[in-house]
């Protein structure tokens, strides 16, 4: 992802003109290409209160989402519905700023921090109908704080406070994730060596053509895991199940976790990294806020031995190696994964 500095913002131009939807959007989407919804209620449910408990039906419930799904809803995690209200109170307010104020924290050409948009154009690809802001969480010592918003007031706060509560989660479900691979609780976390985290608050306007675009193109997470909150009542994101399209409608207060590709590989494919969108839709806007937990660059990630069944799908990859493929490829669906299969 890189940012051109001289490039209106997609709210910018939605407030301009509201009708107008420039040819960079513009995407072929045919009538496949469309979502059902028939298995949208499927989606699996996870209790993370049994799972911390370690309750063998719950984790044995993990397991199949993983496998089957690459996506589930978590619900009993134990942040407060106020820590969650407050972080999209704040998020609201600053994408309400002036674009001079956001621009304080303007993505530099090239980074990855910052207020911006996924800048495609440039590659010769179309622009996803998306504005992001992106910052660093932890280890605390690696924020960027010039990138951070200094507006609206107790939105630092609110953002530290959300993500402290992002991290216990994913430390939560790590654990469990280690578990049902076949090893103590804190393996997986030890291989991190450290457990970086990432926010991307992805901003989706509304659309005066809103199936001609996308708010998020097809992509799959180079993360270990993506802890997702979603706006009440707006469905917008939509994961690639056996070829089809299914929407996650979100439930109040749940958050939405999703198998990256650093589970995908370690688990040699028995754990699902799957593709998803987001779209956008001609009424409402609509915000998500997407967290990412991931190991140290230096880590070298490849299929456990013990998961290993037949044949080896993936070979051992540098994180840091992987990472940037995947940056590079940004938002390409699987392009970025090629890297790390066997035979590549
Ligand atoms: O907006 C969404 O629902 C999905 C966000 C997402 O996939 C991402 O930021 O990687
Ligand atoms: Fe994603």
């Amino acid at each position: 992802m890189s940012s051109n500095p001289d490039m209106a913002s997609v709210q910018e131009l939605v407030k301009s003109d509201p009708s107008q939807v420039p040819g960079k959007f513009l995407v072929n989407r045919n009538e496949e290409d469309e979502p059902k919804s028939v298995l949208s209620s499927k989606i699996p449910i996870i209790d993370l209160s049994l799972l911390s408990r370690g309750q063998k039906e719950e984790l044995d419930k993990l397991d199949q989402a993983c496998k089957e799904w690459g996506f589930f809803q978590v619900l009993n995690h134990g942040v407060a519905a106020e820590v969650l209200q407050e972080m999209k109170d704040a998020t609201a307010k600053f994408f309400q700023l002036p674009l001079e104020e956001k621009n304080k924290i303007r993505m530099a050409s090239g980074g990855f921090e910052g207020y911006g948009q996924v800048d495609g154009v440039t590659r010769g690809e179309t622009m996803d109908w998306s504005d992001q802001l992106v910052l660093t969480l932890y280890p605390a010592q690696y924020r960027m704080l010039n990138s951070w918003p200094t507006e609206p007031e107790g939105y630092k706060e609110a953002i530290e406070a959300y993500s402290s509560e992002v991290k216990r989660v994913g430390e939560e479900l790590l654990r469990s994730l280690s578990l049902i691979m076949g090893m103590e609780k804190h393996t997986l976390l030890e291989l991190h060596k450290e457990l970086l985290q990432t926010l991307r608050v992805n901003y989706i306007p509304p659309c005066s053509m809103p199936d001609k675009v996308l708010g998020l193109s097809p992509h799959s997470d180079a993360s270990t895991i993506t802890i997702l909150m979603q706006e009440d009542n707006v469905t917008r994101l939509q994961i690639r199940k056996e070829g089809e399209w299914v929407p996650v409608k979100p439930i109040p207060n749940a958050l939405v976790v999703n198998v990256g590709d650093a589970i995908g590989i370690w688990s040699n494919g028995n754990y699902k990294s799957i593709e998803h969108r987001a779209v956008a839709n001609e009424g409402k806007l609509r915000i998500s806020y997407a967290s990412f937990l991931f190991p140290h660059v230096d880590v070298e990630v490849g299929p456990f031995d013990h998961m290993v069944e037949s044949s080896r799908m993936y070979k051992k990859v540098k994180y840091g190696d992987y990472l940037t493929t995947a940056l590079k490829n940004k938002l390409k669906g699987k392009a970025h994964t090629e890297m790390a299969k066997t035979g590549s």
